[in-house]
């Protein structure tokens, strides 16, 4: 896997060159204030069953807790299907939790229709080519957002009276201003002036106009960041016990909106030209950042950026990602950056979750965790990484099969039918290779049990004669060898391979998990605190009475 962070700062051909080098992150997220989100035990399935089929759901996303930082980069990983972009769709609201919370400063948004969230999170998808439509010119693209949420309304703040009337024409929010919490002076006081009024409209930012009323000509600023000056606007005043302030601004909707797009696509790196051209016109680095200017039309405050660099040349990569960092640092913004490609998260997260089958197993700050990984899937994807740079110097760690489905997923430790690190039962002390090959026999056994077996096996089963039995046979062999099974084991597994050929397959691996189950097979792992207390790890071994994990798999690889 190449390394686009390194690859970029040798320049790209080779000389040094470190115009698109992606510069060191460090970030203040680190001096953790509230969290922006709080998710907590977030679950979101998808339920496909109907008359005809009765399977159960995916628990894509199964027990999810976690907190974002304002302004960090929260890096997820995890392989393929483990549930990332259903996590993050979920918190953005584009898919429906079926279970759990999803906090935005204290304020519940789990179900999704929230309208201020609506408007503060953005998602930035991972192929540019499936997300724009081709049919749309890039301002349209752009501007689709805008206009969806009726953008702009502009909130008008009034100062230097208690109270006034604002009259709005076009985009401006009309209403009452009364003396905010804000008030610096009390309107009752001898000097009798109030500075600061609560706005209407939307003051989540701020209000886009302020209107200082002396007893000259009232002054008008204008929010940074919007497509207007003060000349764009005009104010009149009826003046009275309070005072009717009304705003005009010059331009139509429709031209601040277009002015917002050219803005928004310069703010990315492409021009004024650009806004007529369709997606197809443009390079698949370009497209990324049309898709990312879209992200940013409506002024969000978190985006959640779904495998943004994938699908592009490592060269591109390392400038879309120094793009993402300059906007973040610009605005301020907090990203949940779902990725497979550890380097570049490494590179940009503050902090790293590692999700395995819809669960976050170990999260933590990146350098930390990547140092000294707490929980046996995160040491198995980072012995995946050549020159990782972390303690582990074994060989790669290979995982036994395939993740379970997310449709039957184990009921204690998610991870344990892959584990190198499982904690094995003191009672029979049998070998590392005897425990391991009777984990995978289960995993054979589960697998079957899962799968829909061919009309001739069931029609075998229903009238008793053995199903598949060679199959099983072959398994065993493959597992245990020609060699004799040790006592303790060997009349288990004939009773579980009998289990298994009178088409019971379940019932095997359960006579199997009866003998020789440990602890991580029946419990599911709380979050155990580990480092400085700033990491969690859902592992069993975090108890104080077992090995560490590296030091376990490290023998048990030997
Ligand atoms: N709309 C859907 N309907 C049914 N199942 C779905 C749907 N979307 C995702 N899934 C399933 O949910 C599980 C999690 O998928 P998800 O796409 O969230 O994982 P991921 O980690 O993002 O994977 P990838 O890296 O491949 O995108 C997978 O088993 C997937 O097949």
């Amino acid at each position: 896997m190449s390394d686009p962070a390194t690859s970029a700062a040798a320049g790209r051909d080779g000389t040094g060159d470190d115009r698109d080098a992606v510069a060191t992150r460090n970030h203040p997220a680190a001096a953790r204030g509230d969290p922006l989100v709080s998710v907590r035990d977030l679950r979101t399935y998808y339920d496909e069953r109907t008359v005809l089929s009765r399977s159960p759901p995916v628990k894509a996303v199964d027990g999810v807790s976690l907190d974002l930082f304002e302004g960090e980069t929260l890096g997820l990983v995890g392989e393929s299907g483990c549930g990332k972009t259903t996590f993050g769709r979920t918190l953005v609201g584009l898919e429906d939790a079926t279970g759990g919370t999803v906090e935005v400063e204290g304020r519940d948004v789990t179900d999704g229709g929230d309208a201020d969230w609506q408007r503060r999170v953005g998602m930035v998808f991972q192929d540019p080519d499936e997300s724009l439509n081709d049919r749309q010119t890039v301002g349209q693209i752009v501007r689709e957002p805008l206009e969806a949420q009726g953008w702009p309304r502009l909130s008008v703040a009034v100062e230097g009276v208690p109270e006034a009337t604002v009259s709005g024409s076009g985009p401006v929010v009309g209403g009452r201003v009364e003396r905010g919490v804000g008030a610096t002076a009390d309107a009752g006081s001898s000097t009798g002036t109030a500075d600061a009024q609560t706005v209407t409209g939307d003051p989540e930012d701020g209000p886009d106009l302020t209107v200082s009323l002396g007893r000259g000509t009232p002054e008008v600023s204008v929010r940074e960041r919007l497509p207007l000056t003060a000349d764009d606007v005009t104010v009149s005043v009826d003046r009275g016990e309070r005072p009717t302030v009304s705003v005009r601004v010059e331009k139509s909707v429709a031209e601040l909106r277009r002015d917002r797009a050219e803005e928004l696509l310069a703010r990315v790196g492409l021009s004024e030209e650009h806004v007529r051209r369709y997606p197809h016109q443009f390079s698949g680095g370009q497209r990324q950042r049309v898709g990312i200017a879209r992200a940013l039309a409506l002024e969000p405050d978190f985006l959640v950026l779904d495998e943004p660099v994938s699908a592009l040349d490592v060269s591109v990569q390392a400038r879309i990602i120094n793009l993402l960092e300059e906007i973040q640092d610009d605005l301020g913004l907090t990203y949940l950056f779902i990725a497979h490609d550890l380097s570049v998260v490494r590179h940009i997260a503050d902090r790293v979750a590692v999700m395995y089958l819809g669960n976050v197993v170990e999260l933590g700050p990146t350098e930390s965790v990547f140092d000294d990984p707490r929980h046996p899937y995160t040491l198995s994807l980072l012995s995946a990484i050549p020159g990782s740079g972390s303690p582990w110097d074994g060989e790669r760690v290979t995982l036994r099969g395939t993740p379970p489905s997310p449709r039957d997923p184990p009921s204690g430790c998610p991870f344990a039918t892959r584990c190198p690190a499982k904690i094995r039962p003191d009672d029979p002390d049998l070998p590392e290779d005897t425990w391991r090959a009777l984990d995978e026999l289960r995993v054979v056994f589960r697998t079957r049990a899962r799968s829909e077996d061919s009309v001739v096996e069931r029609a075998r089963a229903l009238v008793g004669l053995p199903v598949d039995a060679e199959a099983i046979d072959d398994a065993v062999a493959d597992l245990f060898g020609d060699g004799d099974l040790p006592p303790a084991v060997a009349p288990v597994v004939d009773e579980a391979v009998a289990l298994a050929k009178g088409g019971d397959d379940r019932a095997a691996a359960d006579r199997l998990r009866e003998a020789f189950g440990s602890r991580c097979d029946d419990e599911a792992p709380d979050a155990y605190a580990t480092g400085d207390g700033d990491r969690e790890s859902r592992c069993l071994r975090c108890e104080d009475d077992y090995r560490g994990v590296a030091e376990t798999v490290a023998d048990r690889e030997r």
